[in-house]
Protein backbone atom coordinates (compact mmCIF):
# COMPACT_ATOMS: atom_id res chain seq x y z
CA UNK A 1 0.00 0.00 0.00
CA UNK A 2 1.17 3.43 -0.92
CA UNK A 3 1.93 6.03 1.36
CA UNK A 4 -1.23 8.19 0.26
CA UNK A 5 -3.43 5.15 0.57
CA UNK A 6 -2.36 4.19 4.04
CA UNK A 7 -3.11 8.06 5.06
CA UNK A 8 -6.08 7.88 3.33
CA UNK A 9 -7.81 5.07 5.30
CA UNK A 10 -8.90 5.64 8.15
CA UNK A 11 -7.42 4.13 11.37
CA UNK A 12 -8.57 1.42 13.67
CA UNK A 13 -11.59 -0.14 11.69
CA UNK A 14 -11.33 -3.13 9.51
CA UNK A 15 -14.77 -3.65 8.41
CA UNK A 16 -16.33 -1.82 6.08
CA UNK A 17 -19.16 0.14 6.83
CA UNK A 18 -19.10 -0.35 10.03
CA UNK A 19 -20.10 2.54 10.64
CA UNK A 20 -23.28 2.48 8.18
CA UNK A 21 -21.64 3.74 5.49
CA UNK A 22 -20.19 7.28 6.70
CA UNK A 23 -17.36 8.84 5.98
CA UNK A 24 -15.19 7.51 9.14
CA UNK A 25 -13.16 10.97 9.84
CA UNK A 26 -14.49 13.68 11.50
CA UNK A 27 -17.57 15.63 10.03
CA UNK A 28 -15.54 18.61 8.18
CA UNK A 29 -12.33 16.95 8.35
CA UNK A 30 -9.83 14.92 5.75
CA UNK A 31 -8.43 11.84 5.76
CA UNK A 32 -5.21 13.23 6.45
CA UNK A 33 -6.50 14.89 9.75
CA UNK A 34 -6.73 18.49 8.77
CA UNK A 35 -9.41 20.50 8.50
CA UNK A 36 -11.63 20.88 5.30
CA UNK A 37 -12.05 24.77 5.07
CA UNK A 38 -13.59 24.58 1.09
CA UNK A 39 -17.41 25.37 1.38
CA UNK A 40 -19.34 21.94 0.92
CA UNK A 41 -19.94 22.06 -2.64
CA UNK A 42 -16.17 23.06 -3.37
CA UNK A 43 -15.12 19.89 -2.24
CA UNK A 44 -14.49 16.61 -4.63
CA UNK A 45 -16.82 14.08 -3.61
CA UNK A 46 -15.50 10.95 -4.79
CA UNK A 47 -17.17 8.31 -6.51
CA UNK A 48 -16.11 5.63 -4.54
CA UNK A 49 -18.12 4.54 -1.61
CA UNK A 50 -16.46 6.86 1.28
CA UNK A 51 -15.10 3.94 3.25
CA UNK A 52 -13.32 2.31 -0.17
CA UNK A 53 -9.80 0.60 0.49
CA UNK A 54 -7.87 1.92 -3.09
CA UNK A 55 -4.99 -0.13 -3.22
CA UNK A 56 -7.06 -3.80 -3.44
CA UNK A 57 -9.72 -2.49 -5.52
CA UNK A 58 -9.55 -3.86 -9.29
CA UNK A 59 -10.13 -2.08 -11.73
CA UNK A 60 -13.84 -1.08 -12.98
CA UNK A 61 -14.64 -1.89 -16.99
CA UNK A 62 -16.39 1.38 -18.73
CA UNK A 63 -19.80 -0.08 -18.00
CA UNK A 64 -19.24 -1.29 -14.37
CA UNK A 65 -18.21 2.86 -13.64
CA UNK A 66 -20.95 3.93 -15.36
CA UNK A 67 -22.98 2.34 -12.63
CA UNK A 68 -20.50 3.07 -10.24
CA UNK A 69 -21.24 6.99 -10.80
CA UNK A 70 -25.15 6.64 -10.89
CA UNK A 71 -25.03 4.74 -7.50
CA UNK A 72 -23.02 7.46 -6.27
CA UNK A 73 -24.87 10.34 -7.55
CA UNK A 74 -27.98 9.26 -5.87
CA UNK A 75 -26.30 8.75 -2.71
CA UNK A 76 -24.51 11.84 -2.71
CA UNK A 77 -27.43 13.97 -3.17
CA UNK A 78 -29.11 12.37 -0.83
CA UNK A 79 -26.68 12.84 2.08
CA UNK A 80 -24.51 15.78 0.67
CA UNK A 81 -28.56 17.95 -0.17
CA UNK A 82 -26.73 19.06 -3.50
CA UNK A 83 -28.17 19.47 -7.23
CA UNK A 84 -27.68 15.97 -9.11
CA UNK A 85 -25.59 18.87 -11.91
CA UNK A 86 -23.20 19.63 -9.50
CA UNK A 87 -22.80 16.24 -7.48
CA UNK A 88 -22.34 14.61 -10.86
CA UNK A 89 -19.82 17.13 -12.07
CA UNK A 90 -17.61 16.95 -9.60
CA UNK A 91 -17.73 12.92 -9.24
CA UNK A 92 -14.12 12.11 -10.60
CA UNK A 93 -14.04 10.28 -14.15
CA UNK A 94 -17.64 11.71 -14.32
CA UNK A 95 -16.68 14.41 -16.61
CA UNK A 96 -14.10 12.14 -18.84
CA UNK A 97 -16.91 9.90 -20.01
CA UNK A 98 -17.97 10.62 -23.65
CA UNK A 99 -21.15 12.32 -24.23
CA UNK A 100 -23.37 9.10 -24.25
CA UNK A 101 -21.73 7.43 -21.23
CA UNK A 102 -22.31 10.82 -19.39
CA UNK A 103 -26.17 10.93 -20.35
CA UNK A 104 -26.54 7.49 -19.74
CA UNK A 105 -25.63 7.81 -15.51
CA UNK A 106 -27.47 11.23 -15.52
CA UNK A 107 -30.89 8.99 -16.93
CA UNK A 108 -30.45 6.34 -14.17
CA UNK A 109 -29.71 8.60 -11.87
CA UNK A 110 -32.57 11.13 -12.13
CA UNK A 111 -34.95 7.77 -13.11
CA UNK A 112 -33.86 6.65 -9.93
CA UNK A 113 -35.16 9.88 -8.56
CA UNK A 114 -38.37 9.83 -10.68
CA UNK A 115 -39.23 6.33 -9.11
CA UNK A 116 -38.19 6.79 -5.52
CA UNK A 117 -41.45 5.21 -3.94
CA UNK A 118 -42.34 2.42 -6.42
CA UNK A 119 -38.65 1.48 -6.19
CA UNK A 120 -39.15 1.49 -2.72
CA UNK A 121 -42.07 -0.60 -2.70
CA UNK A 122 -39.96 -3.18 -4.78
CA UNK A 123 -36.85 -3.55 -1.84
CA UNK A 124 -39.30 -3.75 1.27
CA UNK A 125 -40.19 -7.19 1.12
CA UNK A 126 -36.90 -7.88 -0.53
CA UNK A 127 -34.24 -6.43 1.97
CA UNK A 128 -34.31 -7.10 5.52
CA UNK A 129 -31.30 -5.23 6.85
CA UNK A 130 -30.81 -1.48 5.65
CA UNK A 131 -27.58 -1.66 3.93
CA UNK A 132 -25.10 1.16 3.72
CA UNK A 133 -26.30 4.41 1.50
CA UNK A 134 -24.22 3.26 -0.96
CA UNK A 135 -24.89 -0.26 -1.55
CA UNK A 136 -29.25 0.69 -1.25
CA UNK A 137 -28.10 3.68 -4.15
CA UNK A 138 -26.45 0.30 -6.10
CA UNK A 139 -29.75 -1.60 -5.48
CA UNK A 140 -31.83 1.33 -6.43
CA UNK A 141 -30.14 1.88 -9.75
CA UNK A 142 -29.68 -0.92 -10.70
CA UNK A 143 -33.52 -1.84 -10.68
CA UNK A 144 -34.70 1.44 -12.14
CA UNK A 145 -32.52 -0.01 -15.21
CA UNK A 146 -34.01 -3.24 -14.94
CA UNK A 147 -37.70 -1.98 -14.16
CA UNK A 148 -37.80 1.47 -15.78
CA UNK A 149 -35.12 1.52 -19.02
CA UNK A 150 -35.38 -1.84 -20.22
CA UNK A 151 -31.52 -2.16 -19.53
CA UNK A 152 -31.68 -6.18 -20.20
CA UNK A 153 -31.69 -7.91 -16.34
CA UNK A 154 -28.24 -9.50 -17.30
CA UNK A 155 -26.27 -6.47 -17.81
CA UNK A 156 -27.72 -4.26 -14.70
CA UNK A 157 -27.41 -7.17 -12.48
CA UNK A 158 -23.90 -8.09 -14.22
CA UNK A 159 -22.73 -5.06 -14.12
CA UNK A 160 -23.89 -4.17 -10.91
CA UNK A 161 -22.49 -7.32 -9.13
CA UNK A 162 -19.36 -6.76 -11.16
CA UNK A 163 -18.60 -3.12 -9.85
CA UNK A 164 -19.48 -4.30 -6.02
CA UNK A 165 -16.74 -6.93 -6.29
CA UNK A 166 -14.25 -4.48 -7.48
CA UNK A 167 -13.99 -2.64 -4.54
CA UNK A 168 -12.42 -3.94 -1.63
CA UNK A 169 -15.06 -1.82 1.24
CA UNK A 170 -18.13 -3.09 -1.28
CA UNK A 171 -16.91 -7.01 -1.88
CA UNK A 172 -19.08 -8.13 1.01
CA UNK A 173 -22.00 -6.60 -0.17
CA UNK A 174 -21.53 -8.63 -3.96
CA UNK A 175 -24.03 -11.54 -3.27
CA UNK A 176 -26.36 -9.98 -1.38
CA UNK A 177 -26.87 -7.71 -4.34
CA UNK A 178 -26.75 -10.54 -6.58
CA UNK A 179 -29.03 -11.82 -4.99
CA UNK A 180 -31.79 -9.46 -4.85
CA UNK A 181 -31.30 -8.19 -8.10
CA UNK A 182 -32.56 -11.28 -9.24
CA UNK A 183 -35.27 -11.34 -7.00
CA UNK A 184 -35.95 -7.73 -8.67
CA UNK A 185 -35.89 -9.33 -12.29
CA UNK A 186 -38.42 -11.95 -11.34
CA UNK A 187 -40.81 -9.82 -8.97
CA UNK A 188 -39.93 -6.31 -9.35
CA UNK A 189 -42.57 -5.24 -11.95
CA UNK A 190 -45.49 -6.59 -10.47
CA UNK A 191 -44.10 -4.83 -6.79
CA UNK A 192 -43.32 -1.81 -8.64
CA UNK A 193 -47.07 -1.68 -10.14
CA UNK A 194 -48.65 -2.23 -7.51
CA UNK A 195 -47.76 1.51 -5.99
CA UNK A 196 -49.03 4.13 -6.99
CA UNK A 197 -47.04 6.95 -8.90
CA UNK A 198 -48.10 9.61 -5.93
CA UNK A 199 -45.59 7.52 -4.12
CA UNK A 200 -42.48 8.52 -6.02
CA UNK A 201 -43.11 12.18 -4.54
CA UNK A 202 -41.55 12.34 -0.95
CA UNK A 203 -44.17 11.93 1.94
CA UNK A 204 -43.70 15.87 3.90
CA UNK A 205 -43.51 17.30 0.23
CA UNK A 206 -46.64 15.44 -0.86
CA UNK A 207 -48.63 15.89 2.05
CA UNK A 208 -48.30 19.74 1.81
CA UNK A 209 -49.33 19.33 -2.14
CA UNK A 210 -52.23 17.78 -1.61
CA UNK A 211 -53.11 20.30 1.57
CA UNK A 212 -53.30 23.06 -0.63
CA UNK A 213 -53.81 21.82 -4.34
CA UNK A 214 -56.26 18.61 -3.43
CA UNK A 215 -55.49 14.78 -3.78
CA UNK A 216 -56.17 14.93 -8.07
CA UNK A 217 -54.46 17.84 -8.53
CA UNK A 218 -51.06 16.01 -6.94
CA UNK A 219 -52.09 12.27 -8.35
CA UNK A 220 -52.05 13.89 -12.02
CA UNK A 221 -48.72 16.17 -11.27
CA UNK A 222 -46.88 12.74 -10.08
CA UNK A 223 -48.31 11.41 -13.72
CA UNK A 224 -45.75 13.86 -14.98
CA UNK A 225 -42.93 13.29 -12.60
CA UNK A 226 -42.26 9.80 -14.46
CA UNK A 227 -42.31 10.89 -17.93
CA UNK A 228 -39.42 12.54 -19.80
CA UNK A 229 -40.00 16.23 -19.82
CA UNK A 230 -40.21 18.19 -23.10
CA UNK A 231 -38.00 20.83 -24.11
CA UNK A 232 -39.53 24.55 -24.62
CA UNK A 233 -37.81 27.48 -26.22
CA UNK A 234 -38.55 30.91 -25.55
CA UNK A 235 -37.93 33.05 -29.38
CA UNK A 236 -36.17 36.20 -29.06
CA UNK A 237 -39.24 37.63 -31.58
CA UNK A 238 -42.38 36.58 -29.91
CA UNK A 239 -45.11 37.48 -32.74
CA UNK A 240 -47.03 34.99 -34.03
CA UNK A 241 -46.30 34.61 -37.60
CA UNK A 242 -42.27 33.75 -36.34
CA UNK A 243 -43.50 31.26 -33.54
CA UNK A 244 -45.20 29.43 -36.48
CA UNK A 245 -41.92 29.93 -38.68
CA UNK A 246 -39.77 28.59 -35.50
CA UNK A 247 -42.58 25.27 -34.69
CA UNK A 248 -42.36 24.38 -38.40
CA UNK A 249 -38.42 25.13 -38.68
CA UNK A 250 -37.83 22.36 -35.58
CA UNK A 251 -41.23 20.48 -35.56
CA UNK A 252 -42.37 21.64 -32.43
CA UNK A 253 -45.57 22.41 -31.37
CA UNK A 254 -46.78 26.51 -30.44
CA UNK A 255 -47.57 26.37 -26.74
CA UNK A 256 -48.16 30.16 -26.92
CA UNK A 257 -47.06 33.05 -29.01
CA UNK A 258 -43.42 33.24 -28.37
CA UNK A 259 -43.04 29.78 -26.94
CA UNK A 260 -42.71 26.43 -28.56
CA UNK A 261 -42.01 23.07 -27.24
CA UNK A 262 -40.45 20.30 -28.94
CA UNK A 263 -41.04 16.71 -27.22
CA UNK A 264 -37.92 15.35 -26.09
CA UNK A 265 -34.39 17.51 -24.39
CA UNK A 266 -31.93 16.32 -26.47
CA UNK A 267 -28.57 18.12 -27.52
CA UNK A 268 -30.00 21.80 -27.46
CA UNK A 269 -27.11 23.11 -29.30
CA UNK A 270 -27.54 21.02 -32.15
CA UNK A 271 -30.92 22.39 -32.84
CA UNK A 272 -30.97 25.40 -35.90
CA UNK A 273 -31.47 28.50 -34.06
CA UNK A 274 -29.59 27.91 -31.30
CA UNK A 275 -25.20 29.79 -32.26
CA UNK A 276 -27.79 32.43 -34.46
CA UNK A 277 -29.30 33.26 -30.38
CA UNK A 278 -32.82 33.10 -31.90
CA UNK A 279 -34.30 31.30 -28.94
CA UNK A 280 -33.32 30.02 -25.35
CA UNK A 281 -34.10 27.36 -23.15
CA UNK A 282 -36.82 28.14 -20.46
CA UNK A 283 -40.06 25.82 -19.01
CA UNK A 284 -43.51 28.04 -20.58
CA UNK A 285 -44.02 28.48 -16.76
CA UNK A 286 -41.13 30.88 -16.03
CA UNK A 287 -41.67 32.54 -18.58
CA UNK A 288 -45.11 34.06 -17.10
CA UNK A 289 -43.75 36.44 -14.77
CA UNK A 290 -42.53 38.37 -17.32
CA UNK A 291 -45.46 38.02 -19.55
CA UNK A 292 -47.79 39.02 -16.20
CA UNK A 293 -45.58 42.00 -16.38
CA UNK A 294 -46.36 43.01 -19.72
CA UNK A 295 -50.31 42.40 -19.41
CA UNK A 296 -49.72 44.98 -16.38
CA UNK A 297 -47.84 47.45 -18.48
CA UNK A 298 -48.73 46.97 -22.02
CA UNK A 299 -45.37 47.30 -23.11
CA UNK A 300 -42.26 47.24 -21.72
CA UNK A 301 -40.09 48.96 -24.18
CA UNK A 302 -37.75 51.74 -22.85
CA UNK A 303 -38.84 51.12 -19.17
CA UNK A 304 -36.07 50.15 -16.52
CA UNK A 305 -36.17 46.65 -15.36
CA UNK A 306 -33.98 45.23 -12.26
CA UNK A 307 -33.94 41.70 -12.65
CA UNK A 308 -32.80 40.72 -8.91
CA UNK A 309 -31.52 36.95 -8.67
CA UNK A 310 -30.98 36.95 -12.72
CA UNK A 311 -29.32 33.66 -13.01
CA UNK A 312 -28.87 31.98 -15.35
CA UNK A 313 -30.95 34.95 -17.65
CA UNK A 314 -34.20 33.18 -18.26
CA UNK A 315 -36.16 36.80 -17.36
CA UNK A 316 -32.93 39.00 -18.06
CA UNK A 317 -33.26 37.54 -22.01
CA UNK A 318 -37.21 38.11 -21.79
CA UNK A 319 -36.81 41.61 -20.10
CA UNK A 320 -34.00 42.67 -22.81
CA UNK A 321 -35.88 41.08 -26.06
CA UNK A 322 -39.34 43.18 -24.99
CA UNK A 323 -37.08 46.83 -25.29
CA UNK A 324 -36.57 47.13 -21.73
CA UNK A 325 -33.24 48.19 -20.17
CA UNK A 326 -32.07 45.67 -17.81
CA UNK A 327 -29.75 45.44 -14.68
CA UNK A 328 -29.54 42.26 -13.97
CA UNK A 329 -27.88 41.50 -10.31
CA UNK A 330 -27.06 37.69 -8.96
CA UNK A 331 -24.80 36.51 -6.38
CA UNK A 332 -23.51 33.70 -7.85
CA UNK A 333 -20.34 34.48 -9.85
CA UNK A 334 -20.47 30.76 -11.72
CA UNK A 335 -24.11 31.38 -12.87
CA UNK A 336 -23.16 35.02 -14.02
CA UNK A 337 -20.84 33.64 -16.22
CA UNK A 338 -23.94 31.96 -18.00
CA UNK A 339 -26.11 35.39 -18.09
CA UNK A 340 -23.23 36.76 -19.86
CA UNK A 341 -22.61 34.06 -22.39
CA UNK A 342 -26.33 33.64 -22.96
CA UNK A 343 -26.66 37.36 -23.50
CA UNK A 344 -23.76 37.59 -25.66
CA UNK A 345 -25.37 34.07 -27.50
CA UNK A 346 -29.04 36.36 -28.22
CA UNK A 347 -27.35 39.41 -29.13
CA UNK A 348 -28.97 41.54 -26.14
CA UNK A 349 -27.89 43.59 -23.70
CA UNK A 350 -28.03 43.88 -19.92
CA UNK A 351 -26.18 45.90 -17.03
CA UNK A 352 -24.88 42.44 -15.04
CA UNK A 353 -23.33 42.74 -11.61
CA UNK A 354 -22.37 40.16 -8.91
CA UNK A 355 -23.86 41.11 -6.17
CA UNK A 356 -25.92 39.63 -2.91
CA UNK A 357 -28.99 41.87 -3.30
CA UNK A 358 -29.45 42.17 0.61
CA UNK A 359 -26.26 43.88 0.71
CA UNK A 360 -26.18 45.89 -2.98
CA UNK A 361 -26.74 49.35 -2.81
CA UNK A 362 -27.82 52.34 -5.48
CA UNK A 363 -29.21 55.12 -5.55
CA UNK A 364 -31.76 54.36 -8.21
CA UNK A 365 -35.01 53.07 -8.68
CA UNK A 366 -37.11 50.93 -11.14
CA UNK A 367 -39.88 50.81 -13.07
CA UNK A 368 -39.94 47.44 -12.29
CA UNK A 369 -38.19 44.97 -10.48
CA UNK A 370 -38.48 41.20 -10.61
CA UNK A 371 -37.57 39.51 -7.86
CA UNK A 372 -37.30 35.20 -8.85
CA UNK A 373 -36.52 34.11 -5.58
CA UNK A 374 -34.04 31.36 -4.26
CA UNK A 375 -36.30 28.35 -2.91
CA UNK A 376 -36.78 25.00 -3.26
CA UNK A 377 -36.99 24.80 -6.63
CA UNK A 378 -39.71 21.89 -6.29
CA UNK A 379 -41.70 22.97 -8.72
CA UNK A 380 -39.01 22.01 -11.35
CA UNK A 381 -39.32 18.20 -10.61
CA UNK A 382 -39.94 17.29 -14.53
CA UNK A 383 -36.48 18.09 -15.46
CA UNK A 384 -34.96 18.09 -11.98
CA UNK A 385 -36.56 14.94 -9.99
CA UNK A 386 -33.46 15.13 -7.54
CA UNK A 387 -35.46 18.48 -5.73
CA UNK A 388 -37.66 16.27 -4.44
CA UNK A 389 -34.67 14.57 -2.52
CA UNK A 390 -32.52 16.83 -1.58
CA UNK A 391 -34.48 19.83 0.27
CA UNK A 392 -35.80 19.00 4.02
CA UNK A 393 -38.11 21.06 5.77
CA UNK A 394 -35.23 22.89 7.27
CA UNK A 395 -34.10 24.12 4.02
CA UNK A 396 -37.80 24.89 3.08
CA UNK A 397 -38.26 27.35 6.07
CA UNK A 398 -34.21 28.67 5.79
CA UNK A 399 -35.28 29.65 2.26
CA UNK A 400 -38.73 31.35 3.47
CA UNK A 401 -36.69 33.22 5.75
CA UNK A 402 -34.35 34.82 2.99
CA UNK A 403 -37.26 35.64 0.69
CA UNK A 404 -39.10 37.87 3.54
CA UNK A 405 -35.90 40.11 3.47
CA UNK A 406 -35.57 40.00 -0.19
CA UNK A 407 -38.89 41.40 -1.16
CA UNK A 408 -38.63 44.64 1.02
CA UNK A 409 -35.40 45.29 -0.26
CA UNK A 410 -36.78 44.76 -3.90
CA UNK A 411 -40.08 46.67 -2.99
CA UNK A 412 -37.14 49.63 -1.45
CA UNK A 413 -36.15 49.83 -5.28
CA UNK A 414 -39.66 50.06 -6.93
CA UNK A 415 -40.04 53.81 -8.36
CA UNK A 416 -43.18 55.57 -7.36
CA UNK A 417 -46.13 54.09 -9.96
CA UNK A 418 -43.57 50.96 -10.66
CA UNK A 419 -44.25 47.12 -10.58
CA UNK A 420 -42.73 44.70 -8.07
CA UNK A 421 -43.18 40.91 -9.59
CA UNK A 422 -42.19 37.71 -7.05
CA UNK A 423 -41.97 34.74 -8.68
CA UNK A 424 -40.78 31.19 -7.67
CA UNK A 425 -40.45 27.66 -8.96
CA UNK A 426 -42.25 25.98 -5.89
CA UNK A 427 -44.89 24.02 -5.40
CA UNK A 428 -44.61 24.87 -1.44
CA UNK A 429 -47.36 26.58 -0.04
CA UNK A 430 -45.10 28.48 1.94
CA UNK A 431 -43.00 30.04 -1.16
CA UNK A 432 -45.97 31.71 -2.58
CA UNK A 433 -49.11 33.37 -1.05
CA UNK A 434 -47.82 33.67 2.50
CA UNK A 435 -44.70 35.60 1.49
CA UNK A 436 -47.19 37.87 0.19
CA UNK A 437 -49.78 38.68 2.67
CA UNK A 438 -46.73 39.29 5.21
CA UNK A 439 -44.83 41.13 2.88
CA UNK A 440 -48.15 43.79 2.28
CA UNK A 441 -48.70 43.59 6.31
CA UNK A 442 -45.72 46.14 6.41
CA UNK A 443 -45.97 47.78 2.72
CA UNK A 444 -49.44 49.69 2.55
CA UNK A 445 -47.65 51.73 -0.44
CA UNK A 446 -47.97 48.59 -2.25
CA UNK A 447 -51.11 47.11 -4.12
CA UNK A 448 -51.68 43.48 -5.70
CA UNK A 449 -52.69 43.49 -9.20
CA UNK A 450 -55.11 40.93 -9.47
CA UNK A 451 -56.53 38.10 -12.08
CA UNK A 452 -53.47 39.02 -15.54
CA UNK A 453 -54.71 37.42 -18.37
CA UNK A 454 -52.12 35.20 -20.20
CA UNK A 455 -53.14 35.70 -24.12
CA UNK A 456 -52.88 32.30 -25.60
CA UNK A 457 -52.17 29.97 -22.47
CA UNK A 458 -54.15 27.34 -22.77
CA UNK A 459 -54.42 26.78 -19.05
CA UNK A 460 -57.43 27.19 -16.82
CA UNK A 461 -57.42 27.99 -12.81
CA UNK A 462 -54.01 30.07 -13.36
CA UNK A 463 -55.31 32.49 -11.44
CA UNK A 464 -55.95 31.71 -7.16
CA UNK A 465 -58.70 33.27 -5.47
CA UNK A 466 -56.09 36.33 -4.23
CA UNK A 467 -55.21 36.87 -7.99
CA UNK A 468 -51.19 35.48 -8.10
CA UNK A 469 -51.03 32.98 -10.45
CA UNK A 470 -50.45 29.59 -9.61
CA UNK A 471 -49.35 26.36 -12.29
CA UNK A 472 -49.03 23.07 -11.62
CA UNK A 473 -47.49 20.42 -13.18
CA UNK A 474 -50.13 18.73 -14.73
CA UNK A 475 -51.68 21.98 -17.02
CA UNK A 476 -51.18 21.41 -20.28
CA UNK A 477 -50.88 17.56 -19.44
CA UNK A 478 -51.36 16.17 -23.13
CA UNK A 479 -48.18 18.19 -24.10
CA UNK A 480 -46.12 17.28 -21.22
CA UNK A 481 -47.36 19.75 -18.34
CA UNK A 482 -45.53 22.94 -16.77
CA UNK A 483 -43.28 23.90 -14.37
CA UNK A 484 -44.88 24.43 -10.69
CA UNK A 485 -44.61 28.51 -10.65
CA UNK A 486 -46.21 31.23 -8.11
CA UNK A 487 -46.24 34.83 -9.31
CA UNK A 488 -47.50 37.79 -7.98
CA UNK A 489 -47.21 40.93 -9.08
CA UNK A 490 -47.88 44.21 -7.34
CA UNK A 491 -47.83 48.13 -7.95
CA UNK A 492 -46.00 50.60 -6.08
CA UNK A 493 -48.42 53.96 -5.47
CA UNK A 494 -47.44 56.93 -7.01
CA UNK A 495 -47.74 59.16 -3.98
CA UNK A 496 -47.10 58.09 -0.45
C1 LIG B 1 -34.49 30.86 -9.15
S1 LIG B 1 -32.87 31.26 -9.52
C2 LIG B 1 -33.08 32.58 -10.65
C3 LIG B 1 -33.45 32.15 -12.04
C4 LIG B 1 -33.40 33.31 -13.03
N1 LIG B 1 -34.23 34.41 -12.62
C5 LIG B 1 -33.78 32.90 -14.44
O1 LIG B 1 -34.90 33.15 -14.87
O2 LIG B 1 -32.92 32.35 -15.15
C6 LIG B 1 -32.38 32.09 -8.06
C7 LIG B 1 -31.04 32.83 -8.13
O3 LIG B 1 -30.92 33.58 -6.93
C8 LIG B 1 -29.54 33.76 -6.69
N2 LIG B 1 -29.42 34.24 -5.28
C9 LIG B 1 -29.65 33.55 -4.14
N3 LIG B 1 -29.51 34.35 -3.07
C10 LIG B 1 -29.16 35.58 -3.55
C11 LIG B 1 -28.87 36.83 -2.96
N4 LIG B 1 -28.88 36.98 -1.62
N5 LIG B 1 -28.54 37.87 -3.74
C12 LIG B 1 -28.49 37.72 -5.09
N6 LIG B 1 -28.76 36.56 -5.71
C13 LIG B 1 -29.10 35.51 -4.96
C14 LIG B 1 -28.95 32.40 -6.97
O4 LIG B 1 -27.58 32.51 -7.26
C15 LIG B 1 -29.80 31.99 -8.20
O5 LIG B 1 -29.09 32.27 -9.39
Amino acid sequence: MSERDKNSRPSGDKKPFKNGGKPRFKKGGRPDGRRDTRPRDARPMDSRPRDSRPGKDIPLTSAQMTRQLAASAVRNVRIDGLPLETVLSALPGYNELDPRDRAFVRLIAATTFRRDGQLKAVFKPLIRKEPPAFIRAALETAAAQILFLGTPPHAAVGETVGMLKSTKATRGFANLANAVLRKVVEEGSKLAGMEAPRANIPGWIRGAWERSYGRAAVRKSSLQLIKDPPLDLTLKDSTDDNTKKWAETLGAAVIMPGTVRLSSIGNVAELEGYTAGDWWAQDVAATLPVRALETALGDLAGKTALDLCAAPGGKTMQLAAQGAKVTAVDKSESRLARVHENMARVKLDAEIICADALEWETDKTFDVVLLDAPCTATGTFRRHPDVLHNRTPKTLSQLVKLQDKLLPKAASLVAPGGYLVFATCSLQPEEGEPRIAKFLENAPEFRRIPGLALPGLDAPDIVNENGSLRTLPYYLEEEGGMDGFFISVMQRKEKE
